[in-house]
C-alpha cells in the first residue's frame, strides 16, 4: 500500500503535532461549554478519536454519515445523508469535525442542516483545507494543514474506499488513478 504513494505531505509527527496545537485552542474556546463535537465519517474517524483526546472540556460526541465523491476524485455535487446523527443539535454549540474542505459543499450542507435544526452556534474544525478546491464559500473556524490541489489520501481520506489506514496523508501515484 505505501508504494502506492508519491509522496507524503505530512507525516505522523506533522499531524500528531498539529493536532495538540489545535486540541490547546479547542479547549481553550470551549471552556464552560460542554460542545456536541459532530464526527463527519467516514473520512474524519481518525482525527476524531485523536483531536478529541487533546480537548480538556466536557464534550458529546455524535457522528454522521454522508458522501458525495463515492470513492472517486471528483465530488458527485450531489451529498447523500448515509447515516443521521443519534443527538439533537437544538441549542448545542456544536463542532463539526472534518478531514478536509475541497469543494465546500459537504461543509455548506452540514451548517445549513445543523442551523436549520437551530444549533446555538456551529463552528468547524479541519485537518485540511484545499482552498483551490473551493466552488462554494464556507468558512472554517479551525485548520490543522492547506493543502495543494490534489488528491490527497491516508489519515482517514480515501481513495475507492482504500488507503484510509495510511498514518500519514499522502498524494497517490497516477498510475493508481489510470488503473
Ligand atoms: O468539500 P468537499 O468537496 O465536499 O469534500 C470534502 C468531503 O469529501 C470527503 O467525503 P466523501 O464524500 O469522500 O466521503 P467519505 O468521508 O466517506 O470518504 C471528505 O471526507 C469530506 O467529507
Ligand atoms: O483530496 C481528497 N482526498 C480524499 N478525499 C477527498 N474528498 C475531498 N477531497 C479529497
Ligand atoms: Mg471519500
Amino acid at each position: 500500500m505505501n508504494n502506492d504513494i508519491e509522496r507524503v505531505l505530512y507525516s505522523e509527527e506533522d499531524i500528531r503535532a498539529v493536532v495538540t496545537k489545535l486540541g490547546k485552542q479547542l479547549t481553550n474556546d470551549y471552556q464552560g461549554k460542554k460542545p456536541l463535537v459532530i464526527s463527519v465519517l467516514k473520512g474524519a474517524c481518525l482525527f476524531t478519536v485523536d483531536i478529541i483526546k487533546r480537548m480538556d472540556v466536557y464534550l458529546d460526541l455524535d457522528f454522521i454519515n454522508i458522501s458525495s465523491y463515492h470513492g472517486g476524485t471528483e465530488s458527485s455535487g450531489k451529498i447523500d445523508l448515509l447515516s443521521d446523527l443519534k443527538e439533537d443539535v437544538a441549542d448545542r454549540d456544536v463542532l463539526i469535525i472534518e478531514d478536509i474542505i475541497d469543494t465546500g459543499r459537504s461543509l455548506e450542507y452540514l451548517v445549513n442542516l445543523f442551523k436549520k435544526r437551530d444549533a446555538h452556534d456551529v463552528k468547524v474544525c479541519s485537518l485540511l483545507d484545499k482552498p483551490e478546491g473551493r466552488v462554494v464559500d464556507v468558512n472554517v473556524d479551525y485548520v490543522g494543514f492547506h493543502v495543494p490541489n490534489e488528491f490527497v489520501v491516508g489519515y482517514g481520506l480515501d481513495y475507492e474506499e482504500l488507503y484510509r489506514n495510511l498514518p500519514y496523508v499522502g498524494v497517490l501515484k497516477p498510475t493508481v488513478y489510470e488503473k
